[in-house]
């Protein structure tokens, strides 16, 4: 059966480091995968390698059955997978919506946007991409706030821009690492019921995170990586509760093992 997302023994070596390493796993259209693990399990290098920002020691990852191995990010956007990054990679002084049309033109065809200035159909992909931004900025609450330099947004929703820049580029897949780090309980919830907006349109989503109540609330199926490998795959509370996952944690001391 094809996944739409279906990595195959992926690894990755920094120096004598297997960061990841034979790793295997798949995603099913129109779901949402959570991936936990101790600090350094290599969830972040795990999600870079799918996402194109570094290129696998080996292995294979496909989007729909098509080999997108090593491909650039901005070509993955093209072919639907985005993803967004621990840090929120919104530009502090630039406007929430100029920060949101960004992601538009990630997810347009070379020639797109050098065209941009004066060929008809530039044009047309403007309108198209405004509105698009427009929907997206209304759709998760930012309209009011759109005209607003990024940087003065509380840090919820600057994480929310976040996710509406990767949205821009119409993905099929979005990825997101740690997207309720450093966020209060409250701002957790709404990042986790905004993500659960985005799936009901359909999108696929992949999620690491260290928070365990907002990943028991939000995935469908978790991952538990460690030491570069999958440890097992269930459901929430079946993985929570596994002994092999709870040692994980404990090995790494009691803090981590407290927030399970
Ligand atoms: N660019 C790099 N060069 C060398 N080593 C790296 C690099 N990136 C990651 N590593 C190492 O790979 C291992 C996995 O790191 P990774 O950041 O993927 O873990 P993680 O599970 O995302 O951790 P955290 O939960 O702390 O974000 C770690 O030992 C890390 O130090």
């Amino acid at each position: 059966m094809t996944h739409l997302l279906d990595i195959e023994k992926l690894t990755r070596h920094f120096g004598g480091l297997a960061a990841v390493s034979d790793l295997t796993f798949h995603v099913d259209e129109n779901e949402i995968l959570g991936i936990i693990g101790p600090n350094g399990a290599g969830k972040t290098t795990a999600i870079n390698l799918v996402s194109g920002v570094i290129r696998p020691s080996s292995g294979h990852v496909r989007v729909a059955g098509e080999d997108v191995t090593g491909l650039m990010p901005h070509v993955l956007a093209r072919k639907g997978l985005v993803r967004t990054f621990q840090s929120t990679t919104v530009y502090g002084e630039r406007t929430v919506r100029e920060n949101a049309m960004r992601g538009a033109y990630l997810g347009m065809y070379p020639g797109a946007v050098a065209a941009f200035l004066n060929t008809a159909r530039a044009r047309r992909l403007r309108e198209e991409s405004v509105r698009r931004v427009n929907e997206l900025l209304e759709w998760l609450n930012l309209a009011d706030v759109a005209h607003l330099k990024a940087g003065s947004l509380p840090y919820g929703h600057q994480k929310t821009l976040g996710m509406v820049i990767s949205l821009a580029a119409q993905p099929r897949i979005i990825m997101l690492d740690e997207p309720v780090a450093g966020l209060s309980a409250e701002e957790a919830d709404h990042v986790r019921d905004t993500i659960l907006k985005i799936r009901e349109r359909g999108i696929t989503v992949v999620v690491i995170d260290h928070n365990m109540r907002f990943m028991k609330g939000l995935c469908d199926r978790v991952m538990v990586m460690n030491q570069g490998h999958e440890l097992t795959t269930g459901l929430p509370l079946e993985v929570l509760a596994n002994p092999l996952v709870i040692e994980a944690y404990l090995g790494r001391g009691h803090a981590a093992a407290h927030r399970i």
